[in-house]
């Protein structure tokens, strides 16, 4: 057995019911076997048994009271992953199926995306299994404040600085920071991300993961002779990062033809009318099944995965960890796809990807592809700590620079350690990298 599947046995062993943990795990192990050949200090630091341990866990009790006045309980969670590079950085995710295993594999993935924006943040993720759909905007702020009063004493500019996630977004960010000043009775504003512009957000937070993903994939196809011009594109998921792909990718010239929600999804064969999907889901947060109301031409599937049987020349996972299955990339495959850029946190499962590897389907993963988000909230915090805000234009110019670069470097390290142009590779290698010489550095940590 090699040292690294011995490592990887113990590591399954530690976290045995933690299944999406451990598949994250393996998809980065998979790719250093040739960096552990080169740097053998790495195997006597046991970096690889250290990286995948979070430095601190944190699980406490929510407790809000609801419109009927009854006492709700949730669990709350902030892991601090890796905090080599800077303070721990990620964001909070409020949905029914988070557990530590969730968190975990998200924050395990932060720890490689972080080092690649090549910014000085290292890695954290948090959230709660609290569901805020068909909650009221007062259980929303209910309960954001209670998630707020004991996460407060665990995070800081310069300790931890949580952003948004799935269900947490303008609204929730603004409601934890608000409860965050009232206890600290500070205006520190750099202690989360994703904040509305009166108050220290960030101009091109929001549209950063989204516009960063088309950023990196338009590279991509360059990269392989190819343009984004003409390709029609699905997207699953109708969020913030959904949203803001199909925006940049309308722009660029693609047509974008499906998107989903968790309930199903809509395809509209003259393109995908973004400004009533915005108007739908980030104002009304309706269903997207309400966009057949004023596009009776279009059609309403229920069923969210069969959106992966759309013939397209690119697919966007959007939404959510394990959306594309082996059996969903077969499919892509056998119609025709030529990428696959991954905006969601682990959309494919590890068959997936090895399938599309297998058939040289270019595939920009998820570390890469979407760290836009994490380095824009990187900018934040700059901005506030200068008392300073850049223009638009500044700040869009610096991510598409980003992510430009996290491109060109997860090419080289892919090329450099025998993986030819394979970016997933490449991505994991230049990412673990840079954090293992900044733990060798810092001692046994
Ligand atoms: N918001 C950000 O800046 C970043 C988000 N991401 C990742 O992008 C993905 C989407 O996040 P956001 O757009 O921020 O969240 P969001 O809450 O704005 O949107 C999530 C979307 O996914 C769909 N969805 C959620 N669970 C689903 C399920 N089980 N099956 C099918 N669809 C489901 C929802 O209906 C919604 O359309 C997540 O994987 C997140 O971790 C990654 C980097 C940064
Ligand atoms: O902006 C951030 O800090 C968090 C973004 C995030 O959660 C992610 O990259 O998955």
């Amino acid at each position: 057995m090699s040292y690294v599947s011995s490592v990887f046995q113990r590591i399954k062993v530690r976290n045995a019911n933690e299944p999406e943990f451990l598949q994250a795990v393996e998809e980065v192990f998979k790719s250093l076997e040739p960096v552990l050949e080169k740097h053998p200090e790495y195997i006597s630091a046991n970096i690889l048994e250290r990286i995948t341990e979070p430095e601190r866990q944190i699980i406490f009790r929510v407790s809000w009271v609801d419109d009927q006045g009854v006492l709700q309980i949730n669990r709350g969670f902030r892991i601090q992953f890796n905090g080599a590079l800077g303070p721990y950085k990620g964001g909070l995710r409020f949905h029914p199926s988070v557990y530590i295993g969730i968190i975990k594999f998200l924050g395990f993935e932060q720890i490689f995306k972080n080092a690649l924006t090549g910014l000085p943040i290292g890695s954290g993720k948090g959230g709660s299994d609290f569901d805020p759909k068909g909650k009221s905007d007062g259980e929303v702020m209910r309960f954001c404040q209670s998630f707020m009063t004991e996460l407060y004493r665990h995070i800081g500019p310069d300790v931890d600085v949580p952003a948004g996630d799935i269900g947490v977004g303008g609204r929730e960010i603004g409601y934890l920071y608000g409860q965050y000043r009232r206890i600290k009775g500070v205006f520190e504003n750099g202690v989360l991300t994703g904040k509305g512009l009166s108050y220290g957000g960030s101009l091109v937070r929001t549209q950063a993961t989204g516009y960063g993903l088309i950023y990196f994939v338009d590279e991509m196809l360059k990269h392989n002779n190819k343009v984004l011009q003409g390709k029609t594109v699905v997207i699953s998921g109708s969020g913030n990062v959904a949203i803001y792909a199909c925006q940049k990718a309308t722009a660029l010239g693609a047509k974008v033809i499906a998107m989903s929600d968790s309930n199903g999804y809509i395809y509209d064969e003259n393109g995908i009318d973004l400004p009533l999907v915005r108007q739908l889901k980030e104002v009304e947060r309706k269903r997207i099944r309400s966009y057949l109301n004023f596009h009776p031409e279009a059609q309403y599937i229920e069923g969210c995965k069969n959106i992966w049987s759309i013939k397209c020349d690119i697919a966007l996972p959007c939404a959510t960890q394990n959306d594309i299955s082996l059996e969903n990339a077969k499919t892509l495959v056998a119609n025709g796809v030529i990428a696959v850029g991954e905006g969601a946190n682990m959309p494919c499962t590890n068959e997936a990807i090895n399938y599309f590897l297998e058939n040289k389907i270019l595939l920009a993963p998820a570390k890469a592809a979407n760290a836009g988000g994490v380095a824009t909230s990187a900018l934040e915090m700059s901005q506030n700590s200068m008392r300073y805000y850049w223009t638009f234009e500044e700040i869009e110019t610096k991510l598409k620079n980003i992510m430009v670069t996290i491109h060109s470097n997860a090419a080289a390290a892919s090329s450099e350690y025998g993986f030819g142009y394979n970016l997933v590779a490449g991505a994991n290698i230049a990412g673990f990298k840079k954090v293992a010489d900044a733990m060798m550095a810092q001692g046994n940590y």
